[in-house]
């Protein structure tokens, strides 16, 4: 079971700051999303208003067409995954897991050992006696176990260390096909991470700057090679993102579609055309002011 999530003009504010601005977005579930935003563009606030931990300040959010706070019925059905485990510190892995299971209406249990095994937590030791990394670990564990039909890591993975990251992606990715449900996952990790979305969501200040699938992003950015003066030519009037030169030979980035018919005149014009990193073309949609997007 996948959760939808239906928000319309939805704004949070903390005092004097406006975390999110007239936000809309549909989400219709069953997939796995890229939530993407620089430092304070309201990706946590997004987050928190959709698990129900933060109230709107105005418009609409749905989560499976109800409203998510104090919902009982679709809080259960939500799990939230921050970059700490706070609300088990006093408690040992073994106990925060016990407790999961119990509040938990799609807990797996052998998936919960199989977790533990695979980051190798000491299940005994108390959660606040845990590394960095470890807790993570444990949030992740927890995050995944519990199956939940909207599934939202935020930035969980902080500490860990590069193959525990990579186990973990393994982890999500193998467990999403066999039990598809709502996923989102935020991020600045996005080069190494970007291959398990399937849609990608992009904040700045509080609004949604980008809501597309992951390959059609991709297909935005391309690198343009060649002799100079044929690369200038053909990339005219084009977004650039950015050029390097070598002697004659020049290579631009542009943000464009690029159809059948543009990449066969650039190949028959002598250009080599090659791919941009989503990074890149995150760098630019967070960059440009807003009259120029
Ligand atoms: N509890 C709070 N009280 C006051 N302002 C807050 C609070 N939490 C967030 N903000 C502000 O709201 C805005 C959005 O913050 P938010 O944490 O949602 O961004 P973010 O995209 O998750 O950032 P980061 O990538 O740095 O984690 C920022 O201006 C931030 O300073």
């Amino acid at each position: 079971m996948s959760l939808s999530v239906h928000l319309r003009d939805l704004s949070l504010r903390y005092g004097e700051t406006t975390a999110l601005d007239g936000l809309s977005l549909e989400l219709a579930g069953g997939k796995v999303y890229g939530l993407l935003g620089r430092n304070g563009s309201g990706k946590t606030s997004l987050l928190s208003v959709l698990a129900a931990r933060r109230r709107a300040s105005a418009g609409t959010v749905l989560v499976d067409g109800e409203d998510p706070f104090e919902n009982t019925r679709i809080m259960r059905r939500t799990c939230f995954i921050r970059d700490e485990v706070d609300a088990y510190e006093q408690t040992s892995v073994r106990q925060a897991l016990r407790f999961a299971a119990r509040l938990r209406p799609h807990w797996d249990e052998d998936y919960a050992h199989h977790l533990v095994d695979t980051f190798k937590l000491p299940v005994k030791k108390k959660v606040s006696a845990l590394s960095r990394g470890m807790k993570s670990a444990l949030g992740i564990t927890l995050g995944l176990a519990c199956r939940a039909p909207l599934t939202i890591f935020d930035e969980s993975y902080l500490g860990m260390d590069a193959p525990s990251r990579y186990a973990f992606y393994d982890e999500l990715l193998s467990d999403y096909a066999e039990n598809p449900r709502t996923i989102i996952l935020s991020t600045h990790l996005i080069e190494e991470v970007n291959s398990l979305f399937e849609e990608i969501v992009i904040l700045d200040n509080g609004r949604l700057v980008l809501h597309e699938e992951v390959d059609t992003l991709r297909a935005r950015g391309v690198s343009v090679t060649g002799p100079a003066e044929v690369v200038d030519r053909f990339t005219a009037g084009l977004t650039v993102l950015g050029e390097q030169r070598l002697g004659n030979t020049k290579a631009v980035t542009v943000y464009e579609r690029f159809d059948d018919a543009r990449r066969r005149a650039a190949r028959a014009a002598g250009l080599e055309l090659g791919a941009v990193p989503v990074q890149d073309l995150f760098v630019h949609l967070t960059r440009q002011p807003e009259a120029q997007r």
